[in-house]
């Protein structure tokens, strides 16, 4: 198990009892830290129907960093958002850890959110008034927690942002408050991060340094990391990229380049992997 995943002696045991507060702990079920089965999502009914997910097979290993790509519409938001329990899938199954999403209530689905899964958005997703240093620690706040201060020292060491807890995300640039919103995905010890398109609103120097915090959080913490992009220099910094078309997993190369990730998706999609090259 990954050294950032392992669990401390918290009492769990509230879990299954009237006054659920904590989510239970997930373990690894083999090394595998996410895990997607038949994953189907349709979107409306008729006619109309849109099959977003057409019975996708997926493991995420413990500890690895894997990106998600395909072209325009082929599903990667929908994934990332049945696999980390933001959305609920239409058929198949979602493990995180020994947790089967489709068996939790939305109140324990809330939990396990809160508790085990640590979130990165194109957009930040900071709360304006409160400063960095607030910013990271809310997760904790919310569940009740206090942080650890020998962790919270080292999460914030690690982003680089010592000198600028007491700043408002106003006050910071893209990059700082991406590594805010890093930190605060590490923040709770998560069993898994999602970042969707984290480098997306950044510059090339900001994204290399999101993607390089992102990269040591895996190889120093253990962390689990998915995320989806579609820029091929970001996804060669994860371990394995796997590609999605038309709902489906198609693709997966281990050990990426950039060079390897843009034929791949010229393969798929030759309009896209022109974007990416930046025709
Ligand atoms: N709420 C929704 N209602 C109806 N259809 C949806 C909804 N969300 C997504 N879709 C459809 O599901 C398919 C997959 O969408 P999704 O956003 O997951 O693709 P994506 O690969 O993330 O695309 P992009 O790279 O453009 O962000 C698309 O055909 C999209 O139009």
């Amino acid at each position: 198990m990954p050294a950032i995943a392992s669990e401390t002696s918290e009492t769990f045991h509230l879990y299954g009892e009237q006054h659920v507060s904590v989510a239970p702990p997930v373990h690894a079920v083999a090394g595998v830290a996410v895990t997607a089965r038949g994953l189907t999502k349709r979107y409306g009914t008729g006619q109309a129907a849109v099959v977003a997910l057409d019975g996708v097979d997926v493991d995420f290993t413990a500890g690895r960093f894997t990106a998600i790509m395909g072209p325009s519409g082929s599903g990667k938001s929908t994934l990332m958002h049945c696999l980390a329990g933001l959305d609920r899938a239409t058929a198949g199954s979602v493990r995180i850890g020994d947790a089967e999403l489709a068996q939790l209530d939305d109140r324990r689905l809330t939990l396990l959110r809160r508790d085990r899964v640590g979130f990165v958005f194109q957009k930040f997703n900071l709360l304006p008034a409160l400063t960095a240093e607030e910013n990271i620690v809310l997760p904790l706040a919310i569940a009740g927690r206090r942080p650890d201060p020998a962790w919270l020292r080292q999460v914030v060491a690690a982003v680089g942002l010592t000198e600028r807890l007491r700043h408002r995300p106003a006050e910071l640039s893209g990059g700082q408050q991406q590594r805010v919103a890093v930190a605060r995905a590490l923040v709770t010890k998560p069993w898994v991060i999602f970042a969707d398109e984290p480098t997306g609103n950044l510059d090339s120097r900001a994204s290399a340094e999101v993607l390089r915090l992102l990269r040591e959080a895996v190889d120093t913490l253990g962390q689990t990391v998915v995320m989806v992009t579609h820029d091929p220099v970001a996804a060669a910094h994860a371990d394995r990229v796997v590609f999605l078309a038309d709902g489906r997993l198609v693709r997966e190369l281990t050990a990426p380049t950039p060079e390897r990730v843009l034929d791949t998706l010229a393969h798929l999609d030759p309009a896209t992997a022109g974007d990416a090259r930046g025709w």
